[in-house]
Parts: C-alpha cells; structure tokens; sequence
C-alpha cells in the first residue's frame, strides 16, 4: 500500500496531483488491486484522510465518494466505516458477503437438523421431556403402597383362614384377634394405595394442565382469535418453547456405567475393575475378578481408592505391564494408578487408583515441618521423596550411592537439599561437598561442611585418591573384623560416614570441558569409590544437568545404585540415568510435564524399590528453611567434637599436607574458593609485589616475616647476620617439607648489585613441578 506517509493526519487542505501520479490514488482500488488507476487531473480526492480510505478513484466513485460524505450520519458511526462500503462496489462486495454467509448458515442449520441437535429431534426431546415430567415419580410411591396393600390383604386373608380352623378355644380368640388386627392393616394398606393413587392422579393432572393444558389453550385462543394463521402462529410459538426445553441433549451416557471414570469423581467399583481389567485385554471376557478385600477409600490421599484382587490365571506382572490400558479404562492417567503384587503367588495383587494427579501436592519434608533434632541417616534413612501414595521414601545412607539427574530448574537440587538436611542432623556424616556450578548456593553450609570447594577439578582428583586410600583403610578394618559391610557398632571406629556430594558432574568429568585432563582419572576414582564405597561407609551423591554416556559412563551408572530422574530433555537422557532400555519399558523422564507443578518429580530407582514415580520433598530455600537445620548441625558437631575445622580431620589433614591449604568449612574465606597458599605461592607474591623478576634472600626473608612472624620475624637482638642464617634455615626447611628443591642462587638487582636470592621463572617452575607431581 502507498499511504501517503508525509501527509499530516488531518490535513484538509484540497491537493491536486500531477497526472500518472500514484500519489493522490494512495490505496489501490478495490475489488481488484492489481491495477492502478489513474485520475484526470482535477478529479482527485481532496483530502489525505480520504486519499487512505479511497479505492477506486474513478471520477464516478469520487463523486459517490464526495456525495456520501456530504450525507448525515445520525448513528455517529462514520468514523468506523471506511468510505469505500459507502460507494456503488462497496455495497455489491458486502451483498456479496452477506448472501455467502447466508448460504452457509443455511447449510450449517440443514446439516444440524439431521443430528440431535435438529430442531425437529430438540422438539421432541422438549415434549418428552415434558411429558416425563408431568408422569413425575409419584408411581414408584404407588407401587409401593400397592405392594403393602397386597401383602397387608394376603396376610389378613392367611389369618381369617386359620382363626376359622383353630378349634382351641384359647388359641381361636387369640387367632381371631391376629385376624382382626392384620384386617385392619389390610383396610389401611388400601385406602393408603387409593389415596397414593389419587394423590398422583391430581398432581399429574396438575402438571399436565401446565405441560400441554395451557399451550392448547394458548393454541386454541390464538386459532379462535386470528384463524388459521393463529393457529400456525400459536403452534409454532408451543413448538419453538417445546425446543427451547430440549434444547441440550440428553446425556445418556452419564448414567452409562459402562463409562465410569474416577477422573469425573466416580467411585472405584468392583464392574469398574472388571470392565478395565477386560479393556485392556489383561483377562478375557469370560474371566472375573475376585475380590480380596471391597474398594475402600484411602484416607491419606483425596480422591484416592484401593482394593486387593485376586487376578484369574494371570500374574500380576502381566497387568503391571498393560498398566496404561488399565488407567485410561478406568478414566485416569497412567500417574495415578499403582499396581503391586502382594504376596508369592503372583496372582494377587494390590490396586490403588486415584481421581486425580497425586504429584500436583507439594509435601514440605518433615525435617523440616516438624523441626527434627537429630537423624539416624545409617539406620533411618533420611526422607528424600513421597510416592504416589503419599508414602515417605528414606534411602539409608548405609547401602547405596546417589545420582539426581535433571535438566536445568527440573528440581534436583531440591534432592540434594533433602539429602544434606538429615546429613546436617547427623554429626556422623562427614559432608565433603565440591561444587560444580560455583555459584553461592552452598555458602550458607560451610560451616557445617568437612570439606567445600567450588569449581576446582584438580582438588577433587586430589581429594579422590586420598578417598580411595582411605577406603582401602576400612576395608582392612572390616577384614579385620571379618565383616564384609560394616555395621552401625563399626561406623565410629571407621571414622564416620564420608558423603561425598558432588553438584553439576560435568564439571569435573566432561572430556571437552576445561578440566578435561582430570575428567578420566575423576571418572574411574567415583566408579571405584560408588562401586564398594557405601559398605565402608563411604556414599557418593552426584548430580547433573548433562545426563550424556560421557558425563555419566556405564560404569559410573551402574555402581550408583539409587538414581533419581527428574525431567531431561530427551529419551536417550533419560535412559542415562535409569539404564538402557528403560524407556522402552514405560519409563520415560522426557515425558515429565515442563511446568512450574512438575518440579521435583522424577522416576526414583533404587534396589530397594524399583523404578518408582515419586516428587521431592519440599525445602522452601528461599524462605531459609535449611538455616535453622544447618546451625543444629552446626552445634550437633560442636557437641561431638567434630566440627568441621575445629578437630583433627584425617581427610582435610591430608589434603592440606599435599596442598598446603583445608578446605575444611569452606577454606580460610568460607566460600570454597580454596587457594593454595605455600610458602612458593607466598615468595612469588613477594617477587611480584617487588615489582621486578628477582628478589634478594634478604628482601624476601624480610616479606615473609611480614606473614609469617614466628618462622621469620628477626628476634630481639638478634644480629642480621644470625636472623638470615635462622630464616634462611627454615625457609628451607618449609621448601623441603613441600618437596621443593630450591636453593638460593646469585640475582642481578637493577641497582647492579648481585646478591643471593630467587628469580620469578625458578619459583614459577618449582610450582608447575609440584602441580604436575599432585
Ligand atoms: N519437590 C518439589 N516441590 C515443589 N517445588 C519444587 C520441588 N523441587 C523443586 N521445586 C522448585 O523448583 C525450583 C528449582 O529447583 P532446583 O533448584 O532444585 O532445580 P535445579 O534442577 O537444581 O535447577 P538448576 O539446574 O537451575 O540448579 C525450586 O526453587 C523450587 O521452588
């Protein structure tokens, strides 16, 4: 379209356009577009607001054009109508419109008159039901009062009979006395029957007078009144109010109990079971069910039902494989139904069926709810999950390694903040937590944790192979022992139990990723350590949002016996975390809903359950839920003597001998940003603080002392000479236990002196050295 973009909106003033311009003829015409007039000189619209509105700009639409606009507009509505409507095509376009919509609602009408929702069938539908409601319920009244009266009229007929026949004198009056007493029960019954009978006769008939009585008088008036057209007038004006109240069809299929479902809020039925039991071909059509115990409601779940059945010659298995075919003939989704076997013989099985999603509640974990003071994670478990039962799931730390799998916001965080609450309320539980992502999400745990350390691959290779040792130690222990698990009399002699959590795996074992030389080595070390870990008390915990074969291989699955899959992106993921082939079988972690009401569900596979659907429970982080069960961790471990950086912990020990730096509570700063601070990091920052390459023995000695005053600081009295042999001895003596070796060497200073001292290079290799060797 031209519109005439540098026209002002209401500009009036009259333009004449030279000719073959298309400036005055803005808007192609209309009907067809596809030519562009041309208007004689002079006959052009004269204003822009009719140049937008103009179509066909022939001088005779021009004029109609100008004698429209000249015309009154009583309605106001002008300025809603484009001028076009108001010329000659105008009018022929929308009579065109109009006769096409015409047709087709008259084919729409015909088309619905051969359904239920024709006129003709919805009249009918309004008599019948008029009808039906003039005949009422009153009959069933009747029948039963005629039923009493037959009854009340035999009965007295038998005892008049036998009051003749009884000759006893005695037992005659009391016979007749029966006889008198049942006739009058008999006289009742019957004039109860003949009133009941009357009594419908006269509400029906009321009812009749108002259902057909008055429309024919309505009809016969109207005839009367006006003749035959009243006649036609009054019967259509009954027939359209007959129409109006059949107008919506009857919904037989309501009171079909064929077409029950729990999903409408029906009750979950024995003929229920059955038919779904047929449905899905589980029994034939000539099998039943049999039932063990009635449908019962389940309390803990609303809208929920169970029921135990026998099955007939068929295993439970075979139902639990159509379990789909079941739900959806039973009205619900496959979520809401749980088949379990009950029992050995394979055919009995307990059925739970719920009218709606049993995942849509959010369970807050009772930790938390119930302000718990202390958790047996050994020998208790700690609660992880609810199922779709409304059961709490609590894994033990005691037996199996973790792995939550998700993508991004799928909540599987969420599983980790179950597992580090109750291991808060364990002052057993060493909690070693390397954190993959970095961000601040565990800070407010540091104080509590053995070990944190964010984002540092190498620490973790470090922290891996001492953990490996360490679990060769106990395994001695137990052989020692002559146990092949240890038990919870053991855990204290083993030294507690180590969970190792690692958050985002990919981090630390993605090949391509920026740790990708320690990704191998990590791997095989958490293989190692899932695979024979949780008997010595040693449990790993990973989570991923990358469930990938090279971030989660194989062998690293296979050994994490207790997997939870939260939503992820595709089948193949899913079958990453659950094994291969698991989808095949139902299931399927991509088909988890993407909404806000999903988070937190997952299939949860452990030895002890089976692949099972379940939710997370609920720690509301945001409102600082965890804080209160950190700081009970913090004073259980304070009470036990075993707060993280406050007692001798072999682990971190260890690590700060290889590394020279704790990463007990978080490291020196509490955050994780474990920073190797040795006595080499400590000589470059010195070389560097210089300024230049080198630095004399004596500068250096004198900038240690500044951090270091007790190994360095020159003592009262001391000469220089005796402080620089003294320092110099124990600098060594610091570099040695490092497994440096690195002696003072000439330097040149930029004064030109040349005195003993440490150039950058040497130190920077010594430190590549000692990186390379850990
Ligand atoms: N079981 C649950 N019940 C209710 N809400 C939940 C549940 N699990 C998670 N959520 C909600 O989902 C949000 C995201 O959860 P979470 O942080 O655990 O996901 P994530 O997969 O770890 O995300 P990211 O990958 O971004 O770290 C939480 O803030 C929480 O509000």
């Amino acid at each position: 379209m031209n519109h005439d973009e540098d026209a002002p909106p209401d500009a009036t003033a009259p333009t004449t356009y030279p000719p073959g311009s298309t400036k005055g003829a803005a808007v192609l015409p209309f009907p067809d577009r596809r030519t562009t007039p041309d208007p004689e000189p002079g006959t052009a619209p004269d204003t822009a607001a009719d140049s937008v509105y103009l179509l066909d700009t022939t001088p005779a639409t021009v004029a109609a054009v100008l004698a429209a606009r000249e015309r009154e507009d009583p309605a106001g509505d002008r300025p809603l109508m484009p001028q076009w409507i108001r010329t000659k095509d105008g009018r022929r376009t929308m009579a065109r419109a109009r006769s096409t919509q015409t047709r087709r609602a008259l084919r729409r009408w015909l088309a619905r008159q051969r359904t239920a929702r024709g006129h003709a069938a919805q009249t009918w539908r309004g008599i019948r039901r008029s009808a039906q409601w003039t005949a009422g319920f009153e009959g069933a009244h009747v029948q039963a009062a005629g039923h009493q009266a037959h009854i009340a009229t035999r009965e007295a007929r038998d005892l008049a009979r036998r009051a003749r026949f009884t000759l006893l004198p005695g037992d005659r009056a009391l016979a007749q006395k029966q006889s008198e007493a049942a006739l009058a029960v008999a006289v009742a019954a019957v004039a109860a029957y003949k009133k009941a009978k009357s009594n419908r006769r006269r509400i029906r008939f009321a009812r009749a007078l108002v259902a057909f009585g008055i429309p024919a008088a309505a009809v016969l008036t109207s005839y009367v009144a006006l003749g035959t057209a009243g006649l036609l007038l009054g019967l259509g004006v009954v027939l359209a109010v007959e129409a109006f109240l059949g107008r919506r069809p009857d919904r037989e299929t309501v009171w079909d109990a064929e077409i029950r479902a729990l999903s409408d809020g029906d009750p979950l039925t024995e003929s229920m079971l059955d038919r779904a039991f047929k449905a899905a071909k589980v029994i034939g059509d000539s099998q039943r069910l049999t039932m063990v115990t009635p449908c019962a409601i389940d309390p803990a779940v609303p809208n929920a039902w169970h029921a135990v059945i026998d099955l007939p010659d068929v295993t439970v298995k075979k139902a639990q494989g159509k379990v789909d075919d079941i739900a959806a003939a039973m009205g619900i989704d496959r979520t809401n139904l749980d088949i379990r076997q009950v029992g050995s013989n394979g055919r009995r099985m307990a059925i739970w069926a719920c009218g709606q999603d049993p995942f849509l509640a959010t369970r807050r974990n009772p930790l938390v709810a119930t302000r718990a003071k202390q958790v047996n994670t050994w020998r208790d478990g700690f609660p992880l999950a609810f199922d779709k039962r409304g059961n709490i799931l609590r894994p033990t730390l005691s037996d199996y390694s973790f792995l939550f799998a998700g993508a991004t916001r799928s909540g599987k965080g969420m599983g980790l903040a179950n597992l580090l609450a109750a291991a808060m309320l364990d002052p057993r539980v060493r909690i070693r937590l390397f954190d993959g992502k970095g961000a601040g999400e565990y800070v407010p745990h540091a104080r509590a944790l053995a070990t944190f350390v964010r984002r540092n691959p190498k620490r973790l290779v470090q922290f891996l192979r001492l953990m490996v040792e360490e679990m060769n130690r106990r395994t001695e222990i137990l052989v020692e022992a002559g146990l092949s698990k240890a038990n919870e009399k053991l855990i204290d002699k083993l030294g507690g139990i180590e969970l190792v959590i690692v958050d985002e795996l990919a981090t630390y074992t993605a090949k391509n990723g920026p740790s990708g030389k320690y990704a191998e080595e990590i791997t095989e070390l958490l293989a190692q350590i899932a695979a024979v870990g949780a008997a010595v008390g040693i449990v790993l915990a990973l989570a991923t949002q990358y469930p990938e074969a090279e971030i989660v291989t194989p062998r690293l699955r296979g050994n994490l016996a207790a997997r939870m899959a939260m939503r992820v992106e595709s089948p193949g993921a899913s079958n990453v975390v659950l094994g291969d082939g698991m989808v095949g079988q139902g299931y399927d972690a991509s088909k988890i809903p993407i909404e806000k009401t999903s988070r937190g569900r997952a299939w949860l596979t452990t030895p002890d359950t089976g692949v099972i659907e379940v939710r997370s429970l609920f720690i509301d982080e945001n409102a600082g839920e965890i804080l209160p069960l950190i700081e009970r961790g913090i004073e259980l471990r304070t009470e036990a003597g075993c707060l993280p950086g406050h007692y001798d912990d072999p682990v971190e020990s260890a690590m700060a001998r290889q590394t020279g730096v704790s990463a007990a509570a978080g490291g020196e700063d509490g955050l994780g940003s474990v920073v190797r601070r040795t006595v080499l990091d400590r000589m470059i920052r010195a070389i560097e603080a210089t300024g230049g390459a080198v630095i004399s023995s004596a500068d250096l000695l004198a900038r240690l002392a500044g951090t270091d005053p007790d190994r360095y600081g020159r003592a009262e009295k001391e000469t220089d000479a005796a402080w620089l042999s003294r320092a110099g001895k124990n600098l060594r003596a610091e570099l040695d236990s490092l497994g440096v070796k690195l002696e003072p060497a000439r330097v040149s200073l930029p004064d030109g002196s040349r005195p003993n001292g440490y150039t950058l290079a040497d130190l920077r290799a010594a430190t590549a050295r000692l990186d390379g060797a850990a």
